[in-house]
């Protein structure tokens, strides 16, 4: 057996009154602050199994439908959309140079905006984050993406505001219904970690999320990864790059026995994450993975934890956890959650994330990003520049 992940599993599925919704609010909190990672037991009461299964059902037709279908919905500007990298394995060179140029402007990004520095910074960049980051990059060349993946933005009265493939229209109430149960469950989440960290109020961050105070960059995105023998790929590509996700939290949806996703723990090592952790075996479906964002370590001064992760051709023997495969097409569901995009990032009014200190050579997450001290950043911002970094090619496509 691989060396698993140990991340805590949590029932939030509640009733039990407010004695038992702190504790579990603490453990979500502590899981957080240690992990970045949690496991939530699918007890199907929030989101029911059959509302997953019928998800990844629409996922298959889709990602199955008439390539010109996919085309006519490319990825747009607007964050929605269809997006195949496979392109991009057909001058793997180039790519390797790529994904390096991206990867150094997310850390550039990354390092102005972390807090915590445990060195000293030149113009407000980090320079042991960015040292590190490059010596990551070159123990993983090298990186090829072979993901596909579909985009989906808000939905309106059961609408989506975004082309759809005809193969799956018959199905766009269901996606939006799905949507909005993982919407929910985000906000219950929000409340939870609020609680745990004694926000004041505790609903801090979860009014920041309501969608009835203008729109956010939250999107559901259906997720193809093709099996090994459908590639020019070999073991030791790999299927999605070592990153970290942009948002407050992100949900996500894995389908029994299909192996590949890794986290990097605080020992920097990779560590499997299984889809069927000890003691959810007998469940009607695996756990909903959830992990914190960018933004939600932002907010939190680096209290909470924003892990990086990637998906690998595992094979047996070779890290896959057992009695999970990589060969067949892998599907996940991921939601990533976003608070409106106007929301201001002013410090969480917590104590706990106030007594958490950063170390001295760090100055104020505001003051690293506006030297001036005149601008707060809004969750939008945040959100673009993570974007331009990432779709570096996208953008100078489209200047
Ligand atoms: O497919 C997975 O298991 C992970 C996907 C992921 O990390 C992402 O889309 O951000
Ligand atoms: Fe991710």
């Amino acid at each position: 057996m691989a060396n698993v992940a140990k991340i805590p599993v949590i029932d939030i599925s509640g009733g039990g009154g407010e004695a038992e919704q702190l504790q579990v609010a603490k453990e979500l909190v502590e899981a957080a602050i240690e992990h970045g990672f949690v496991f939530i037991r699918n007890t199907g009461n929030d989101i029911p199994v059959e509302a997953v299964e019928g998800a990844f059902d629409i996922s298959r037709k889709l990602f199955g439908a008439p390539l010109e279908e996919k085309e006519k919905c490319k990825y747009e500007q607007n964050n929605r959309g269809w997006s195949s990298m496979q392109y991009e394995v057909l001058d793997p060179k180039n790519q390797r140079v790529s994904s390096l140029q991206n990867s150094l402007r997310g850390w550039l990004l990354l390092s102005l905006t972390q807090t915590t520095c445990p060195g000293w910074r030149l113009q407000g960049v980090c320079i042991p984050l960015i040292l590190s980051h490059l010596a990551l990059a070159t123990s993983l060349q090298p990186v090829i993406y072979r993901i596909r993946a579909f985009n989906f933005g808000e939905f309106v009265d059961g609408k989506a505001q975004q082309p759809i493939p005809d193969t799956i229209a018959q199905y766009e109430g269901q996606v939006g219904a799905f949507r909005d149960l993982c919407y929910q469950m985000c906000l219950k989440i929000n409340t939870l970690l609020g609680i745990g960290l004694q926000v004041d109020p505790p609903d801090f961050f979860t009014a920041a999320h309501l969608r009835e105070k203008g729109t956010s960059g939250t999107i559901l995105r259906f997720l193809y990864y093709p099996p090994l023998a459908d590639t020019s790929a070999d073991r030791e590509d790999v299927r999605a790059g070592a990153h970290s996700d942009y948002g407050s939290i992100t949900m996500l949806f894995r389908l029994k026995g299909q192996a590949g996703l890794e986290i990097l723990t605080r020992e920097d090592t990779w560590a499997p994450v299984p889809v069927t952790p000890p003691g959810t075996e007998g469940d009607a479906a695996p756990p909903i993975l959830v992990n914190i964002g960018d933004l939600l370590s932002y907010w939190t001064n680096g209290l909470l934890r924003s892990t990086v992760h990637r998906v690998v051709f595992p094979g047996p023997g070779k890290g896959a956890v057992e009695g999970e495969t990589d060969a067949d097409p892998r599907y996940s569901m991921a939601f990533f959650c976003h608070p409106v995009g106007t929301t201001p990032l002013t410090p969480v009014p917590s104590e706990r994330v106030r007594q958490f200190k950063a170390p001295p050579s760090s100055s104020s997450q505001a003051a690293q990003l506006d030297p001036a001290g005149e601008k707060v950043l809004t969750a939008d911002e945040h959100l673009n520049m993570r974007l331009r970094a990432s779709y570096l090619q996208f953008y100078k496509d489209k200047e």
